[in-house]
Formats: structure tokens, C-alpha cells, sequence
């Protein structure tokens, strides 16, 4: 595992699911972090951790979608920690409606913050990496249906496609600054805010696993090793690419034939 002492990086939506995972692993390996969603009190408990475990975080109120706000948490930031190496814009809202009975309002706050609090989050840090002339890395966290799509989530899929296409552009176009835009694309992950928002049933959760050729979930943790791993030096000639690490959801499930025959084996929890 690659050090990251001396490295400062934002997380957004950091103060719970696999944001939070995501800062605690960061801090683990050294970095310094700073949290950011809307509330304060999940984002202070994370820089509480962090600090308890010895490392050091800051924790900053601001909504994704106000860019006057973003610019403040991103100032916070560079005043406390004198340098940001990298960003992960992983704040998301989301719910499942039909497309037909989604309200303008509801189309906005999804594509709002998901596609334009990426931009603000993004712009707002590459400006600071490019005044300051340091290499960034920058990570997206999406969703398969960004190109599968997914009937009931038209909001969050689009809005997560828009993000997709926003890190291939600024990939080329950031290149000769020497900052680094991918995306990570993880499969259902066991969190609190998509619990409630995809699978609140069981028969739900059922229907979710029924549809993974691993048959788990995926632990919050482990999304955050692998946004770790972009973020690292170890990934510096990756660049414009997604990372999906699905349990295989995205590449479908059996349809042709019996089911086939397991060997019993069950999955393995993370
Ligand atoms: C593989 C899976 C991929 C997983 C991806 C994830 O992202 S998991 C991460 C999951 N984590 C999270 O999602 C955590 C964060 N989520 C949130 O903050 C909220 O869910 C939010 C996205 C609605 C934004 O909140 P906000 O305070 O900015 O907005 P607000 O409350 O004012 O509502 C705005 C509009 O939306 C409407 N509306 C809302 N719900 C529903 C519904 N179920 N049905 C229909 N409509 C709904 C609401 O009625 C209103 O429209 P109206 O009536 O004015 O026409
Ligand atoms: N869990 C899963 O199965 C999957 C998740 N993903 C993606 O992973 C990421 C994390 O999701 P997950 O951890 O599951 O969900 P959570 O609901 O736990 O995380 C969402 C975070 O975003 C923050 N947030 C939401 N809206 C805003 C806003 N307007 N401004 C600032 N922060 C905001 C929330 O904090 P607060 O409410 O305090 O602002 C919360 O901390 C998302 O991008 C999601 O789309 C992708 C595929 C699968």
C-alpha cells in the first residue's frame, strides 16, 4: 500500500457511506482530508475518527450546489492544510420514480447535485492545482447506468453519464497541467443512504443480490481502497477511464438455459 503522507485531499458527501470510508482510508495511509456534505454533525464525527486514529481532517459545511459555497470549503482547505492533491466528488442524491411522474424539482435537486456540484467540486479545485502549479488526481464516484441506464433512476443515471463525459473531456484538456480525472463505478454497496433510497425491503435487497454474479454487496471500504488507488501515484498514467468494480451486475445476468448448478460456495462479506 502506497503512502500518502504529506498529501491533502477533499472528500464530498464524506461524512457517511463510502465518502466516509473513503477519508478514513485516506487518513489511514497518511493523508490529510476534508470532509464536506450539508450536515454538520456526520462530518464532524469522521474528522473526529480520524483524528482519534492520529491523522488530521477537516470538517466543512457546504451544499455541492452552491458554487460561492464550494469555493469557501475548497479555500477552508488550502488554508488549513496549505496544498489539495486531489478531490472525490462522491456526494450524490438520489430516489426511484417512474420517469412519468418525476416533478421538474425533483429532476433538478438529482442532476443539481450530482452533475453540477461535480462541476463546481471540480473546477473549483483544478483552478487552485493549476495556480498553484501541483499534479492532482480527481475521482468521480458513478454508477454502471451511466451507460447500461436503468428505468426508475432517469435523473441520477443521465446526471451520472453527464459526469462521465465531463472526466474524458478534462482527462485531454488537463493533461498538460498533470491532473488526472477517472471515475469508479461501484456495484450496490452496503450504505446506509442507498439502503434507504434503492433497497429499504427485503425482498428488495433479494432482488438486488439475485441480479450480482458475486452475490454480495460490496463494503463501503473497499470502494475506498480502490478511489485510494486512483487517487495514488500508483495510478499516474491512468487518466479518463472508469473503474468498475461490480461484483459483475453490469455485464448481466443468466437468461439462456436452466440455472446453472453452484457448488455451494457462498460469497464472501468485505
Ligand atoms: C447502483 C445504485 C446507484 C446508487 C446511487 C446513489 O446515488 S445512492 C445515494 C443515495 N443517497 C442519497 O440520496 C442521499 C441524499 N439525498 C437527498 O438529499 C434527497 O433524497 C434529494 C436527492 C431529494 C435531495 O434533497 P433536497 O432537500 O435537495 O430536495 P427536496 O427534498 O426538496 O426534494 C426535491 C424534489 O425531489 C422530489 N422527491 C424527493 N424524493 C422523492 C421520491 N422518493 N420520489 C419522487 N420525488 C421525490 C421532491 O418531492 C421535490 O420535488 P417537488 O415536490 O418540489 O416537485
Ligand atoms: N451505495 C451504492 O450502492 C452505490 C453508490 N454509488 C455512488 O456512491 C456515492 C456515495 O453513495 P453512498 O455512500 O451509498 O450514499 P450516502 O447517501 O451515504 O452518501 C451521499 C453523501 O452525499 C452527501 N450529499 C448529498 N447531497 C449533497 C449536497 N447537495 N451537497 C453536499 N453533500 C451532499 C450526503 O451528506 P449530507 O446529506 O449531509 O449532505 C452524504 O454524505 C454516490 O455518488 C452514489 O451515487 C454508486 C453506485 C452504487
Amino acid at each position: 500500500m502506497e503512502s500518502l503522507a504529506d498529501r491533502a485531499y477533499l472528500v464530498t458527501g464524506g461524512g457517511t457511506g463510502i465518502g466516509a470510508a473513503t477519508a478514513l482510508h485516506l487518513a489511514a495511509l497518511g493523508a490529510s482530508v476534508t470532509v464536506i456534505g450539508r450536515r454538520e454533525e456526520p462530518l464532524k464525527k469522521i474528522a473526529d475518527e480520524v483524528r482519534r486514529q492520529g491523522g488530521d481532517a477537516l470538517a466543512h459545511t457546504a451544499d455541492v450546489r452552491d458554487p460561492a459555497a464550494v469555493e469557501a470549503a475548497v479555500d477552508a482547505a488550502m488554508d488549513r492544510f496549505g496544498r489539495i492533491d486531489g478531490l472525490v466528488n462522491n456526494a450524490a442524491g438520489n430516489f426511484v420514480t417512474p420517469a412519468e411522474k418525476l416533478s421538474p424539482n425533483g429532476w433538478r435537486a438529482v442532476v443539481d447535485i450530482v452533475l453540477n456540484g461535480t462541476w463546481n467540486c471540480t473546477s473549483a479545485v483544478a483552478r487552485r492545482m493549476i495556480e498553484t502549479n501541483r499534479p492532482g488526481s480527481i475521482v468521480s464516484v458513478i454508477a454502471t447506468y451511466a451507460w447500461t441506464g436503468h428505468p426508475g433512476t432517469v435523473h441520477s443515471a443521465a446526471a451520472k453519464a453527464g459526469v462521465v463525459a465531463m472526466t474524458r473531456t478534462l482527462a485531454v484538456e488537463w493533461a498538460r497541467y498533470d491532473i488526472r480525472l477517472n471515475c469508479v463505478a461501484p456495484g450496490p454497496t452496503e450504505t446506509e443512504g442507498a439502503g434507504s433510497a434503492l433497497w429499504a425491503e427485503q425482498e428488495d435487497r433479494d432482488r438486488v443480490l439475485a441480479s450480482v454474479p458475486l452475490r454480495r454487496f460490496a463494503g463501503a471500504a473497499e470502494v475506498g481502497d480502490l478511489i485510494g488507488l486512483l487517487l495514488s501515484d500508483r495510478a499516474a498514467y491512468i487518466t479518463g477511464t472508469t473503474l468498475t468494480a461490480d461484483g459483475g451486475q453490469s455485464l448481466g445476468a443468466q437468461i439462456y438455459g436452466p440455472p446453472l448448478e453452484t457448488n455451494g460456495a457462498s460469497p464472501s462479506p468485505r
